[in-house]
């Protein structure tokens, strides 16, 4: 990715349409988007897992151009801290049992928290988004609101594996999203204060079950669960189009069975246009 520097500058007309009509149909900012980032990504450029930070309002609407590409979540390390005080208190309390130690997973599958506006391929310029439609990601499945983590027999034992434990929450609440070209994704509230967001440095992302909107992609795409001894089935059963050019598929062979895996391409170059808002107190932290 490349980061230019920050312009102060009248906002165009056509993204002051394109801010004010995100503002008035999500209802999700308190006031116009005063906020635009525009991003450029190379073929296999991401961004690192961070977080947006207390300077601007926590709604953030993100516009990808060109390339699709996947942006992960992942929960924040306050949490596996949190993770490995409970497992040391408990293992404490009970060194002789055995001990369940619960997690409770922040509230991440709001049916609000991600939004996609429908997919259309035409022009790069966002001038020419004027279609836009919500449709409401399904709410995460495979996120269960806790979690048993690890069982444990005594102290030494959850020491040992309370960093084991933390990878695993760390990977068991990781969700992505696929940005298609022409959407809109928004998050909010818990997923802007709790989870990281990145894009990993790749230009092909598997599209596996942690991705929250496969359903929107599913008659192009799915993931590992069909199996087939005979690949020519898959491609017939599925109605896979071979012709689309940003999901491509590849068979694995495991066990004398075949998988078929559906990934993003990211070969082309990708813009996006992040719009958030920052708060009047704020803005004098901020170049606007
Ligand atoms: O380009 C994107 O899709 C994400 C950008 C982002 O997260 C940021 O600039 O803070
Ligand atoms: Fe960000």
């Amino acid at each position: 990715m490349t980061r230019g520097s920050y312009h102060r500058t009248v906002v165009p007309l056509w993204l002051t349409a394109l801010t004010e009509r995100i503002v008035k149909e999500t209802r999700l900012f308190p006031a116009s988007i005063n906020h635009v980032l525009v991003n450029e990504y190379l073929p296999g450029q991401g961004i690192m897992p961070h977080q947006d930070g207390p300077l601007y309002f926590p709604v953030v609407a993100i516009l990808s151009l060109g390339a699709p590409t996947l942006m992960k979540f992942m929960p924040h390390s306050k949490f596996a801290t949190s993770i490995k005080k409970r497992i040391y208190l408990s293992a404490n309390s009970n060194s002789d049992t055995e001990t369940v130690l619960p997690c409770q997973l922040p509230e991440f599958h709001d049916v609000d928290s991600f939004n996609t506006i429908s997919r259309r391929k035409e022009n790069f310029h966002p001038s020419t988004v004027k279609d836009v439609t919500y449709t409401s990601v399904e709410p995460l499945s495979g996120l269960p609101s806790s979690t048993n983590l690890l069982r444990s027999k005594g102290r030494e034992q959850c020491l040992e594996n309370d960093t084991e434990a933390a990878l695993q929450h760390e990977h068991t609440n990781t969700v992505s999203v696929a940005l298609m070209p022409r959407s809109l994704l928004i998050f909010k509230d818990n997923a802007y204060q709790d989870f990281l967001h990145g894009i990993d440095e790749c230009d092909e992302h598997i599209l596996d079950g942690k991705v929250a909107n496969l359903s929107s992609l599913c008659h192009k795409a799915y993931s590992c669960s069909v199996q087939s001894s005979d690949p020519r089935e898959l491609s017939s059963a599925h109605g896979l189009d071979p012709k689309d050019t940003d999901i491509g598929h590849n068979l694995l062979e495991n066990q004398g069975k075949t998988y078929q895996r559906s990934f993003l391409k990211q070969t082309g170059t990708r813009v996006s246009l992040t719009c958030r808002y920052v708060p009047k107190s704020f803005s004098r932290f901020i170049r606007l």
